[in-house]
């Protein structure tokens, strides 16, 4: 619904369909750069016509789209694609992911309960899975807040540095410790153009150390919020800790207490 439209309000009004803002709508005007020329938008059904029209409109050259026999793919939306140089794409997912934390896992909700920080946290953890390190993949999710997004990140070697050819081992042959950049780091870096992350939420699955927790300060975020761990309480978290408390950054532990399954079929 739009914003200041209550959901519940509106779900069960007679014409719902026409309160309704597509996914595709929310996700272009709640861009955080300043514009989408060029921009790629993956989306979970193919367009309809009236949201064709605003993603050609908005600057957006490519749509990639989920297939589903279901759904109906609209002509004109094709048309008028072509017509505008948008491209568009099938996206098959080749394996469907389970989001499973720690195991601890309650199977007793039929739907994931994405609320109180579960989503940004499902976020990081998708995120981190992007990671080459073999041992341990980190992923973080910068949150505004609006509840918007700004910048995400994981473990990986820096710009450049390809992350297939750099170590990944613990040896003095093949030390990933000197090259790798830590989640923390990549999110506050590769955050959306010209967002300032002052007074963000960071979600991490890891604790951070001492070094992102530096970044973290002068970045100017105020909350952390991490993934509960049994590893966590080591003596250089409580040197984090007395930082954060020194600067002012509030901390917080979060137990993922769900399985999410991404089941694309
Ligand atoms: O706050 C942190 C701490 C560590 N990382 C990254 C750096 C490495 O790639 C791994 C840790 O590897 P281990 O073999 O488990 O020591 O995690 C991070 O991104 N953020």
């Amino acid at each position: 619904m739009p914003t200041g439209c209550n959901n519940k309000t509106f779900i069960n009004h007679t014409y719902a369909n026409f309160f309704e803002c597509d996914a595709e709508i929310n996700a272009i005007l709640n861009k955080n750069s300043i514009n989408l020329q060029n921009c790629t938008i993956f989306v979970s059904l193919y367009p309809c016509s009236e949201t064709a029209k605003i993603i050609i409109q908005s600057g957006i050259k490519e749509v990639v789209y989920l297939p589903d026999p279901k759904s109906y793919k609209e002509p004109a939306t094709k048309k008028m694609f072509d017509a505008s140089g948008v491209e568009i794409r099938e996206h098959t997912p080749n394996e469907n992911i389970k989001i499973d934390f720690f195991h601890h896992a309650k199977l007793d909700r039929p739907v994931a309960d994405l609320s109180g920080g579960n989503l940004f946290m499902a976020i990081a953890y998708l995120t981190s899975k992007r990671s080459k390190d073999p041992v341990c993949q980190v992923g973080a999710c910068i949150v505004n807040s609006d509840n918007k997004i700004v910048g995400t990140g994981y473990n990986g070697m820096p710009t450049g540095c390809n992350d297939d050819e750099f170590p990944w081992g613990k040896s003095s042959k093949s030390n990933k410790f000197i090259y790798v950049c830590h989640a923390e780091m990549n999110a506050v870096f590769y955050k959306s153009s010209m967002i300032n992350v002052k007074d963000c939420t960071l979600y991490t699955t890891r604790f951070p150390c001492i070094e992102c927790g530096k970044i973290i300060i002068q970045s100017g975020i105020k909350d952390v919020v991490y993934l509960k761990n049994p590893k966590n309480g080591k003596e250089e978290d409580r040197a984090t800790k007395e930082m954060f408390n020194a600067s002012g950054v509030k901390l917080y532990e979060h137990e993922q207490n769900l399985v999410i399954t991404l089941d694309f079929a």
